[in-house]
């Protein structure tokens, strides 16, 4: 597989090493504006770049043909918009806030926890998120999407930053020096306290998703997750 990487920092670079590994080509690192030109050999493009570059770079790969593993986070303002470029284009595309499977795991489990919590009242939910100190979306893109599954299975209706309100999921994150990801869910009440964590403990994980997910979608036509992937369905 000829992969573009969008995006040659932390993750791409990492990226580089675990696609090389599985026997795949590196036949683009772009760590800047690109031009159609530059991606055209390419057989996917795997996106771990900044916010404000994630949805020029997916979209252009759309319109040139390219299927797209999307990774970088704090740019779904425009996911509408991206996956309306998708269909008119026929292209392939996979998000996800989060590409390792452990989490991909973490999400079910959270799902299904906050199901058996939802009616107990006598518990408050909070979560917590820690990532090194270059990050620059906050709350990190796995903690919506935890806060979107507790959602879809509890009573609450969104979440915030901090300090939240009654049926909001307050969410703290903080950046401590080389962490790279570490997501609790707890709920406490005057009794005890029940708590999941998922602690990645470098980026691999996140590397070997994407480019699993990479290898799955050669082929196919239409907008996937991870799910999808890893058969969790
Ligand atoms: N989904 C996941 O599993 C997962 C895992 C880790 C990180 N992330 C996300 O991936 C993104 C990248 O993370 P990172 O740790 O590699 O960050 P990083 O800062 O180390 O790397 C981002 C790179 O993008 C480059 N860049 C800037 N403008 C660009 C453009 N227009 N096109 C392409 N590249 C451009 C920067 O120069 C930089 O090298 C972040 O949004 C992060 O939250 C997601
Ligand atoms: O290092 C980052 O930045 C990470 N970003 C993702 C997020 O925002 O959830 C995944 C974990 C690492």
């Amino acid at each position: 597989m000829k992969i573009a990487l969008l995006g040659y920092g932390k993750m791409g670079k990492m990226i580089e090493q675990t696609a090389i590994s599985r026997n795949h080509e590196i036949i683009a690192k772009i760590d800047n504006e690109f031009t159609a030109g530059d991606i055209k050999n390419a057989d996917v493009a795997i996106d771990f770049s900044i916010p404000s570059a994630a949805f020029n770079n997916i979209t252009t790969c759309f319109k040139n043909g390219i299927p797209v593993i999307s990774g970088t986070t704090g740019w779904l303002d425009k996911y509408d918009e991206a996956i309306a470029c998708c269909k008119k284009n026929n292209g392939a595309f996979i998000y996800a806030s989060n590409f390792s499977l452990g989490v991909n795991i973490f999400f079910q489990l959270n799902a299904y926890l906050a199901q058996m919590m939802s009616g107990l009242k006598e518990y408050q939910i909070g979560m917590e998120e820690i990532h090194h100190t270059q990050k620059l979306d906050a709350p990190s893109g796995t903690a919506i999407t935890l806060a979107e599954g507790i959602i879809k299975n509890t009573s609450k209706t969104g979440w915030k930053l901090d300090h939240a309100g009654e049926h909001e999921i307050p969410i703290v994150a903080k950046r401590i020096e080389n962490v790279p990801g570490t997501h609790s869910i707890r709920y406490s009440s005057k009794v005890d306290d029940i708590e999941i964590t998922h602690t990645a403990h470098n980026r691999e994980g996140f590397a070997l998703g994407a480019v699993i997910a990479a290898e799955w979608i050669i082929g196919k036509t239409g907008i996937f997750d991870m799910k999808d992937v890893l058969n969790l369905r």
